[in-house]
């Protein structure tokens, strides 16, 4: 992964907007749907851009097989400096670009296999050699046993299937993905979302996936970028996006994908039912392992119960929290968590006599842990720093402590 097969230099994308209907109709100012994007896509990764609706995603990747063309900017794809090239230039870039819709866009008069051969035919494959290639691809995709079944009568994730082994079909070494898994239940778009990933890897093929679920970046990608009104607001590798999300937009999409952070209520909740104090720890792949924790605890005397989490995986890294309930006399507890920042980031929710609000947490030491101007008993100090947006470890507003990440 070194080398950009796809390049977006200053790319800006116009769109002409209208507003009213009939002969009263008047021209709006144009929309803006990709406002000077800068980024280089590596030649096999799996790269993932993921906004909100109208954000401009699909008209970025609309950009890369040339359905859209740039007001402004280049796009470079495979060496191709798409601007201003003839159709004729084109499909040669074309050809070696696959596309899978949120839609399927099947020809629900061809069987699957006469799908999967259309671009063949197109392309003028012998009848041959097609029927070589669709048998490989539907083995490929795993629907060998449907290869004269017309779409009407697959499940979604079969669609999806027939859509990749179409994309597939003339070899390309680009795939876009625009919200593929976007109609299909959970469990369906794992299955996409592994077939994809044995597209990148077996095949070789860098796949692009515009998505608003950030589940879909957890699950395969490498890189994203995050894209609001046009623009690209934060890139980076989906492991660091995950654990240090800087921009608000970013850190709303993460909360929506780790849910082992607990919410105001059910710390409300968590605090009514536990007595001890209730705090999260950080687990990432070099901080915060159960050994490490657990010895934390145990070296100071204080009981650790795990009340609320879990570890899930980032591109295939382990990443999540865990809440606890600290059981110990105080000084037991404000030593336990001093030697738990040792190890890794960690977010003190109090108790229900004096809750902390996790939105206030400070980003140095914990409240209850400042040496002199510790309060007696449990009670915290007033919140010294800006508050966490978005309530996680992570964000720029400097919440992550200890060595976590
Ligand atoms: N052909 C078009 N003509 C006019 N405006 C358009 C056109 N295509 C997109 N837009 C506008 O450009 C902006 C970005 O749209 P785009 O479809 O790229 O966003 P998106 O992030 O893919 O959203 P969604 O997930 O809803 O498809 C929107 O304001 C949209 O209305």
């Amino acid at each position: 992964m070194s080398e950009p097969i796809i390049s977006f230099r200053d790319v800006v994308k116009e769109f002409p907007a209208h507003r009213g209907l009939g002969r009263g109709r008047r021209r709006d100012a144009a929309v803006r749907a990709v406002d000077g994007v800068t980024l280089d896509v590596e030649a096999g990764e799996i790269f993932g851009v993921i906004g909100y609706s109208g954000a401009g995603k699909s008209t970025l990747v609309r950009l890369v097989n040339a359905l859209e063309t740039t007001t402004a900017g280049s796009v470079v794809v495979d060496g191709t400096d798409l601007t201003g090239l003839s159709e004729a230039r084109l499909r040669p870039v074309r050809a070696g670009i696959g596309m899978i819709f949120q839609q399927f866009n099947l020809l629900s008069s061809r069987t699957v296999a006469g799908n999967v051969a259309y671009p063949l035919e197109v392309a003028g494959w012998s009848r041959a050699d097609r029927d070589a290639r669709v048998a490989e691809l539907l083995d490929f995709v795993g629907i060998a046993d449907k290869a004269s079944v017309y779409p009407s009568k697959l499940s979604g994730g079969q669609k999806q299937r027939v859509g990749i082994a179409r994309a597939l079909a003339a070899n390309p070494r680009i795939l876009l993905a625009d919200e593929a898994t976007s109609a299909l239940d959970p469990e369906t778009t794992a299955d996409v979302l592994a077939l994809l990933q044995r597209v990148n890897r077996e095949l070789g093929i860098t796949v692009v996936v515009i998505t608003h679920e950030m589940e879909v970046v957890r699950s395969i990608c490498h890189r994203v970028a995050v894209m609001e009104h046009g623009r690209v607001v934060e890139l980076g590798d989906a492991y660091g996006i995950f654990s240090s999300p800087a921009h608000a937009v970013t850190r709303r999409f993460v909360a929506s994908a780790l849910r082992d952070r607990p919410s105001d209520a059910v710390l409300t909740r968590l605090r009514t039912r536990h007595a001890g104090r209730i705090v999260s720890v950080r687990v990432d792949e070099v901080a915060g392992s159960s050994a490490q924790v657990m010895g934390a605890l145990a070296d100071h005397g204080v009981t650790g119960t795990i009340v609320y989490g879990g570890i899930s995986e980032v591109a295939e890294r382990p990443y999540g929290s865990l809440t606890l309930e600290l059981v110990g006399s105080d000084d037991a507890v404000h030593a336990a968590l001093d030697a738990l920042r040792s190890v890794t980031a960690v977010v003190d929710h109090g108790t229900a006599a004096h809750p902390l609000d996790t939105d206030d947490i400070p980003s140095g030491r914990a409240p209850g842990a400042e040496g002199t101007d510790r309060p007696a008993g449990d009670r915290p100090a007033p919140p010294a720093r800006p508050p966490l947006g978005g309530g996680l470890f992570g964000g720029t507003t400097g919440t992550v402590e200890g060595n976590a990440r």
